[in-house]
């Protein structure tokens, strides 16, 4: 295992999400607060990252600065080479509340990005069975979201934000509504779509075991300002593909792990 503090790896040729310098300061005089600082991170082709911290270290406002929801106040941020400031196609978001079109069947919510890009009819019906064949809903096309469960809501969510076909898809702590049985299969499924897909991931999770179930590399982060202390490669990364989550959790390495970062996130 590679544990390193640094804060930004080297720019390699896949890299798809660059945050350069990253600070984001709110209000200003005795009102001023420093969320965040100096963020550096370097997300290539594939990358599945996972963000610790505790609660109030920032990570929800590092997500809305990717995702062109809240301009930094010092750094920018590249995706593919170019800048992103703004709200776009190249960047899908999955919140922890599926917020599915209420009005909308499951099939249409799913076809209501490629249908705003301009895609063919028949290229958006076939996106449609792709993305729901792969997240386990066609039996649920036609549903509207209020007739499915909470876990399969988010799993439509998920898939409408596949069918836009972003390059890198950004999850705000997508299973933490969900009962400890729900988010376990979620977590198998969503593994199997990245497998699947090759997607660039970042997600934010307070859950160090899901992090590590999940991730190819996690970035710890700690408060006031808000700031990368540790990014860690992560040695479990497709662990799912050759056992299941329960006999990972057992072993003596995972266990050592999941203690070294459960420290590193409370030195904060
Ligand atoms: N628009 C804003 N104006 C002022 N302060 C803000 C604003 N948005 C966030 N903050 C503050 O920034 C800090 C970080 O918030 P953020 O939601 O990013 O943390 P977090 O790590 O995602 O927390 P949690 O894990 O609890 O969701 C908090 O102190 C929050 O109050």
């Amino acid at each position: 295992m590679e544990v390193y503090s640094q804060q930004s790896s080297s720019l390699e040729k896949n890299t798809i999400c660059q945050l350069q310098g990253i600070g984001v300061t709110f209000g200003s005089g005795s009102d001023r607060s420093e969320v965040l600082r100096d963020i550096n991170l370097d997300m290539n082709l594939g990358d599945f990252v996972c963000v610790l911290g505790s609660s109030g270290c920032g990570k929800t406002t590092l997500l809305r600065v990717l995702a062109g929801y809240q301009p930094p106040t010092t750094g920018y941020v590249n995706v593919s080479g170019k800048r992103h400031f703004k709200p776009d196609a190249d960047v899908g978001v999955v919140f922890q509340r599926p917020n599915l079109f209420p009005w909308l069947s499951i099939a249409k919510n799913v076809e209501f990005g490629p249908q705003m890009q301009g895609v063919s009819k028949l290229e958006r019906k076939k996106k449609v069975s792709y993305y729901l064949d792969m997240v386990g809903l066609i039996d649920a096309a036609k549903l509207l979201p209020h007739q499915i469960s909470g876990g399969m809501q988010q799993r439509a969510a998920i898939a409408r934000t596949l069918a836009a076909d972003p390059k890198i898809v950004l999850m705000d702590e997508p299973f933490g509504a969900l009962d400890a049985l729900t988010r376990e299969s979620m977590q198998s499924h969503l593994q199997d779509i990245w497998e699947r897909t090759q997607k660039t991931i970042f997600f934010i999770t307070h859950d160090v075991e899901e992090a590590l179930l999940l991730s190819t590399h996690i970035v710890v982060m700690h408060a006031r300002p808000g700031r990368i202390v540790k990014i860690v490669d992560n040695p479990f990364a497709h662990g799912l593909k050759k056992q299941s989550a329960a006999s990972l959790r057992v072993t003596p390495e995972f266990i050592h792990m999941r203690e070294q970062l459960v420290a590193s996130i409370h030195q904060d």
